[in-house]
């Protein structure tokens, strides 16, 4: 991005204020280029002290942007887009959607405007730089595309999908956060049960928990080639694995996943009243 270029973020809540603290952190732009919508604006005064725009007006915030980001609920879309229609210049602004379970084409019918869209799905990792993005698009240009990705590259890692996939993704990397923290959290109360501290046994399971994802990350190794390096022949770590497993540990993230998917998929169908 320039210095002279906006973007909006319509629907700032969770993941459209990790977003721009990324933006942000990585130096992408300053916050003065960043528009922040939601109805109850009073609720992002932080924002608006740290020299963000704030607002509850959407169609201001779209007239003055090149980039519009969507970050409302999928039950909350069409409203917003009905509301922005009459600010949308199809030839100069890039609309990038996070949101769950809608595609390119359903925004571009509702708006029924041939703007350029692309989907990121990124999760909350993103406000310190370490978001997994999937992006997709039916019709944005590889100019657009190459933005995007370089925008979510800043803060974190990104990889272009096939647009049909983006529902997987979405349980996969940004559902998968909560499912990882859940496992640590588990970790770290079994470590309370056998002796530490609740504050030191957290700290101790997401540490270990790290390391375990950067030995993958770092070594491009396989989980299970790494687990054979740590079960000691008759020893205490495949006994606990195999306890895990008997209980359904592995069967259990696949089941949430599969379940994940299929409702990352439904979400669009239900309106806000
Ligand atoms: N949370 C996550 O980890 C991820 C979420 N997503 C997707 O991002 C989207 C947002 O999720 P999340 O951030 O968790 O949800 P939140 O409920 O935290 O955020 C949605 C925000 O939109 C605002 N909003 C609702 N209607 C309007 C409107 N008409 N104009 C402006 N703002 C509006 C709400 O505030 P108010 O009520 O004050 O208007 C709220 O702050 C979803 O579609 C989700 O599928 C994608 C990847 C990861
Ligand atoms: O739970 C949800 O529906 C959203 C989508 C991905 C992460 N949070």
């Amino acid at each position: 991005m320039n210095a002279s270029q906006q973007i909006a973020i319509l629907g700032s809540g969770n993941i459209g204020l990790s977003l721009a603290k990324g933006l942000v952190k990585a130096g992408i732009c300053k916050p003065q280029q960043i528009t922040l919508t939601r109805r109850n604006v009073a609720a992002l005064a932080d924002y608006a002290a740290l020299g963000y725009h704030t607002t509850d007006n959407n169609l201001k915030a779209v007239k003055k942007s090149d980039i519009i980001v969507l970050a409302v609920l999928p039950q909350q879309l069409n409203k917003l887009l009905d509301e922005i229609r009459p600010a949308i210049k199809p030839e100069k602004q890039l609309l990038i959607s996070v949101i769950s379970g809608v595609s390119c084409s359903d925004i571009r019918q509702q708006l029924e405007l041939n703007v350029q869209v692309v989907r990121a799905m990124p999760n909350t990792a993103i406000a310190i730089g370490h978001s997994m993005t999937c992006i997709a698009t039916d019709n944005g240009t590889n100019k657009n595309i190459n933005l995007v990705k370089s925008l979510f590259d800043t803060v974190g890692v990104s990889i272009q999908i096939n647009e049909e996939l983006m529902t997987s993704a979405t349980a996969l990397c940004a559902c998968g956060i909560a499912f990882f923290l859940r496992s640590i959290r588990a970790a770290s109360q079994g470590g309370t049960e056998i002796g530490f501290h609740a504050g030191d046994a957290l700290k101790m399971a997401a540490q270990t928990a790290k390391g375990a994802a950067d030995l993958l990350l770092q070594l491009s190794s396989h989980p299970e080639q790494e687990i054979d390096k740590v079960t000691s022949p008759s020893g205490c770590t495949i006994a606990g694995l195999n306890e895990m497993e008997h209980n359904g540990f592995s069967s259990a993230m696949i089941k949430g996943i599969k379940l994940s998917a299929e409702k990352a998929g439904d979400l669009y169908k239900k309106e806000e009243h």
